[in-house]
């Protein structure tokens, strides 16, 4: 399969996701899409890999946007952008999907995205890092349906220990701050 192609797929399982959780279907409707469903999950098990498709830390190289995620229909694809000054910044609208308190993002998700982007930011760096410590603050709900606003930027960098804060905005407001320890280890 292509890498396009790859894409694609995800895309649609992406589409399916949300249909998934949105429809209103009645249940002996619910019944033959199942069915359809499965039977899409035997075609594509007739040839599989041990893990996701992904890009190589190394391809990340700062000032050229990244997208993350690309390629695993689990996760919220990012495409993150790197600014001349230094920070990361992303743009991305989440939705039913990703429901956590009614009509707003689950908090999970939110650690999900600041861990992402801030630790993009480290990458970009050359600095290859795992996540020692991600705090978050909840400032408040965080929308779904709307363009959420992401930003990350290094505010230290002792020994091994990079730190790096972040935030996301919606309409100008903050919903939620994020502090990450990120540790520098050894290349695999
Ligand atoms: C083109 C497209 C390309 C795309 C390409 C994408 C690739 C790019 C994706 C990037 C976006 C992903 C971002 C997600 C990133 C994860 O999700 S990583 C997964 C979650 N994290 C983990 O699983 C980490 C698990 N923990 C560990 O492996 C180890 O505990 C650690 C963190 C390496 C530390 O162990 P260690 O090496 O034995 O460290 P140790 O000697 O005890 O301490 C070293 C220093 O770190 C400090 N430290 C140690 N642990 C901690 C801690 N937990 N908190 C704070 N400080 C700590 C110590 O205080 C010490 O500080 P100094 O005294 O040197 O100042």
């Amino acid at each position: 399969m292509s890498v396009d192609e790859r894409e694609r797929l995800v895309e649609a399982t992406r589409a399916l996701t949300y249909a998934v959780a949105v429809t209103d279907l009645p249940d002996e409707d619910l019944a033959a899409v199942s069915e359809a469903v499965d039977s899409l999950s035997r075609a594509l098990r007739k040839q599989t890999r041990k893990r996701c498709v992904t890009e190589s830390v190394t391809a990340v190289v700062e000032s050229r946007p990244v997208v993350l995620d690309r390629y695993n229909p689990a996760m919220i694809p990012l495409e993150v952008r790197f600014p001349e000054d230094g920070t990361a910044a992303a743009t991305v609208t989440l939705n039913a999907v990703h429901q956590g308190p009614t009509d707003s993002v689950h908090g999970g998700v939110s650690g999900l995205l600041m861990d992402n982007i801030l630790g993009i930011l480290v990458q970009s760096k050359g600095l290859l890092c795992v996540t020692g410590t991600l705090s978050l603050r909840y400032r408040a709900l965080t929308p779904l349906d709307r363009p959420l606003e992401l930003r990350a930027e290094i505010v230290d960098h002792s020994g091994r220990r990079v730190t790096v804060t972040g935030w996301i905005e919606c309409g100008g407001v903050r919903t939620v701050e994020a502090t990450g320890v990120f540790i520098e280890v050894p290349s695999r």
